[in-house]
């Protein structure tokens, strides 16, 4: 369980009045959940995602991960909890000078992983992962976008962590792109439990992936919901995000899978986009992946 206690973070700002980014988040996002934060623009996503591993600290509040106050660690102690949480961007931020697998071991290297084979063993893990295998060699600007944000996933992943944060992970992607990018990410939420926090404004983000809904306002986590609770008659949310989400149709994917008793539903609204452009390789790999996943849980990654 990620646990945020009456969050808040201010920004001074010179001369003129603070800027409160996130007031009092109070947030419970369970073991192995999707945890969808959305909300305008300057509403303090971003500041809230970057909250839960401090990368930026807030100015009051707890930050719990698991059994471990973050918020009340010395350096040190909070160097090493960070390991259990990785983070992707909307910017991808590789190493433009390192090639795909450096800019992964350098993550392990960071993570304290000394010996150079296993660094290299375990990058090369996490690369399979997001199926990347071929362009291990090739620098950053030798890669599409997409292939730049699997990298920054592979990065991520391993070392192994319990919670992936993605800041606007498809924002600069293209809807193809993106939908490939969202089912690796449900895909590893799925197989390795790991608990995924997404933060963006783009509402087939949230619909193509979320268990769970916060819409953020000012600062305020101003509406929470579980993605099923679209789908029931009569519900009826109160900020204009939730309404849109409502009257957009009911095609979130978890909801989906719920209502049709048989798994994803590929033949509601917008999830059609969503499952029509996922990535035919993966499609047609499944049982090869299967065996890559279970040698690779087999090699700790869980
Ligand atoms: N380092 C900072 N210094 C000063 N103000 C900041 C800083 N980071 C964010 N802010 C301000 O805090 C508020 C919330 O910003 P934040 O980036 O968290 O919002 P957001 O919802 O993620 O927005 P966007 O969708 O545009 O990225 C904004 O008013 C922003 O200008």
């Amino acid at each position: 369980m990620i646990s945020l206690r009456r969050v808040s973070t201010t920004f001074a700002s010179g001369a003129k009045e603070p800027i409160v980014a996130v007031d009092d988040v109070s947030l419970e996002i369970p073991d192995g959940s999707i945890q969808g934060i959305i909300g305008f623009s300057g509403a303090g996503k971003s500041t809230l995602l970057r909250n839960i591993n401090l990368l930026e600290r807030p100015t009051a509040g707890q930050v719990w991960v698991g059994d471990t106050e973050l918020t009340g660690l010395n350096a040190e102690g909070l160097r090493r909890a960070r390991h259990q949480i990785g983070m992707i961007f909307q910017g991808f931020n590789l190493v433009n000078n390192l090639t795909v697998l450096q800019n992964v071991e350098l993550s392990l290297k960071f993570a304290g992983v000394k010996d150079k084979t296993q660094r290299r063993r375990r990058a090369a893990e996490a690369l399979e992962i997001v199926d990347i295998t071929d362009k291990t060699k090739n620098y950053p600007a030798q890669l599409s976008g997409g292939q730049k944000q699997r990298v920054a996933i592979a990065r991520a992943l391993a070392t192994k962590p319990q919670v992936l944060l993605c800041d606007e992970p498809t924002s600069a992607l293209d809807p193809f792109t993106t939908a490939t990018v969202l089912q690796y990410l449900a895909d590893i939420n799925t197989e390795f439990g790991i608990t995924v926090v997404i933060v963006t404004h783009e509402m087939e983000v949230i619909k193509a992936l979320a268990d769970n809904v916060a819409v953020m306002e000012q600062g305020r986590v101003v509406e929470k919901f579980a993605a099923a609770e679209l789908c029931r008659e009569g519900f009826a949310p109160t900020t204009s995000i939730g309404r849109y989400l409502v009257s957009d149709g009911i095609s979130v994917r978890r909801a989906g899978a719920e209502a049709s008793q048989g798994g994803f539903d590929p033949t509601a609204e917008g999830v059609q986009h969503y499952d029509r452009h996922v990535d035919p390789v993966r499609r047609d790999s499944a049982a090869p992946r299967e065996n890559k996943i279970f040698a690779a849980v087999e090699g700790g990654l869980r």
